[in-house]
């Protein structure tokens, strides 16, 4: 059966991850390689629509987790897995390491239940490379400052973001072969080079 490959991009909220999807699409384009890009939570209808909640409404923490997951079970059901059975390559801007980070690690969901939830709902796919952009809280808010209007994440205190960072760096740290963090305090051009070079070698 064929099988494309899945890359995530992961990182705190104006890391500079959506910034780089369409260059890594690009570069995947070159080498004649069918490549989706798609987000979460969203990348389908229904997801779109539960994205607008989870955004915008306050809702109990386990209600998030729990949301944030159904939204990832549809769109693994419509998106993700029929374009990796295809051949084609998916990459999403967050996926479950998110809700490692931000639920558990920001929120303090127990991480035993959001382990109950990925197993749930995607038992036996993981990502063949998450690329997390690393930057520091006070360099991700300039950034965030300067480009919009904040929702409920972005909104979070300092305390929030240096957690949800810890959780992607100690998630890193647990999954080296899939894991490479790149310093996305380097400038756009600086970052793309780094990014050629992971491509190439997948
Ligand atoms: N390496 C960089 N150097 C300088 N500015 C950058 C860099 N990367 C991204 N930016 C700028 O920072 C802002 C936020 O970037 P971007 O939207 O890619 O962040 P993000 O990580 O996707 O954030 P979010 O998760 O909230 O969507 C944009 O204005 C972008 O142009
Ligand atoms: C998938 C996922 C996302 N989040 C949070 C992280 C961000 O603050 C927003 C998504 O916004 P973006 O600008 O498109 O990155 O949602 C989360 O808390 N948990 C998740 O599983």
């Amino acid at each position: 059966m064929a099988s494309g490959k899945f890359i995530t991009f992961e990182g705190i909220d104006g890391a500079g991850k959506s910034t780089h999807i369409a260059y890594v699409a690009s570069l995947l384009h070159d080498r004649n390689i069918t490549v989706i890009t798609t987000r979460e939570p969203g990348g389908t209808t229904l997801g779109e629509k539960l994205r607008e909640l989870l955004l915008h409404e306050k809702m109990h923490l386990e209600t998030e987790a729990m949301l944030m997951f159904a939204a990832r079970r549809e769109h693994l059901a419509q998106v993700i897995d029929p374009a990796l059975q295809r051949g084609d390559w998916v990459i999403s801007d967050r996926f479950s390491d998110a809700s490692f980070a931000y639920q558990g690690g920001g929120r303090q969901l127990e991480r035993r239940k959001l382990e109950e939830l990925e197993k749930w709902v995607h038992p036996h796919l993981q990502p063949d490379l998450t690329l997390l952009f690393d930057v520091p809280l006070e360099v991700a808010r300039a950034r965030l400052d300067a480009s919009r209007e904040l929702d409920k994440f972005e909104q979070e205190k300092a305390d929030f973001f240096s957690a949800v960072r810890q959780e992607y760096l100690r998630r890193a740290a647990e999954f080296p072969n899939r894991f490479r963090v790149i310093d996305s305090t380097k400038s756009i051009a600086e970052v793309h080079k780094e990014l050629e070079g992971i491509i190439s070698s997948i």
